[in-house]
């Protein structure tokens, strides 16, 4: 059964209602530039609820050391998923650092792309393929983009991995039968606006995903 990841949560309502309805995973954006960011001292206490019930995800973008070092020990998360420029010797670093699990997000928009997965497979614990955001993007992620998901179909990965990019309540049904995907991640596709979660398209997503 393939499981979710509900990302750039910054209240307590839309927490739980991704809780309540079996999300796997909730991320916490830690990037000033994005409109989900959230300060690691805030996402402290909004994400204590969701401490053993899934798995708490740190979204980074080229952190430094003190940044990190802040996260891993206000939030403590059990993953770090960075999406940014990061090497694998970087994210080996932040393993170290931090103690928490890494997620390593891939940019695909052509089959090319997705090479880069060999790199990270001693590295990552999970990998994401997510939409490489268009061009002049102010954000590398939670652009609602979508890239070609055949590229995906009948490939297999040393990792687990997350399909992300455009997914929404009313595609990613399908996006999961022609990838096979294990795991989903979902940002403005379940908001009524730009960083604005909304419980009822939350529920839907989760929906669509427990019924694949
Ligand atoms: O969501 C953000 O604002 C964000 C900012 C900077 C780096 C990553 C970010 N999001 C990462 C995610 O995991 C998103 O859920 C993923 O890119 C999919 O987003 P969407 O296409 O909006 O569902």
């Amino acid at each position: 059964m393939t499981q979710a990841k509900i990302c750039g949560l910054t209240t307590p309502e839309t927490l739980d209602a991704a809780l309540a309805h079996g999300a796997a995973f909730v991320g916490a954006v830690v990037f000033p530039r994005s409109p989900r960011h959230i300060q690691p001292l805030h996402g402290a206490t909004l994400f204590e609820r969701a401490r053993g019930r899934a798995g708490i995800v740190a979204v980074t973008v080229d952190a430094d050391d003190a940044l990190l070092t802040e996260i891993a020990l206000i939030l403590k998360p059990d993953f770090i998923q960075l999406h940014g420029n990061e090497t694998p010797e970087r994210g080996q670093k932040v393993r170290a650092l931090t103690g928490a699990g890494i997620i390593r997000a891939l940019p695909v928009s052509t089959a090319a792309d997705l090479e880069a997965a060999a790199d990270w497979q001693d590295v990552a614990d999970h990998l994401m393929f997510d939409a490489r955001p268009p061009q002049g993007s102010a954000l590398p992620g939670g652009v609602g983009h979508a890239f070609d998901w055949t590229l995906l179909a009948g490939r297999s990965w040393p990792r687990p991995w997350f399909l992300a990019g455009g997914l929404n309540p009313d595609n990613v049904a399908q996006a999961i039968s022609l990838t096979g995907a294990p795991l989903v991640d979902v940002s403005s596709g379940v908001e009524s606006a730009p960083g604005v979660k909304d419980d009822g398209r939350i529920a839907a997503f989760m929906a669509a995903v427990n019924r694949s």
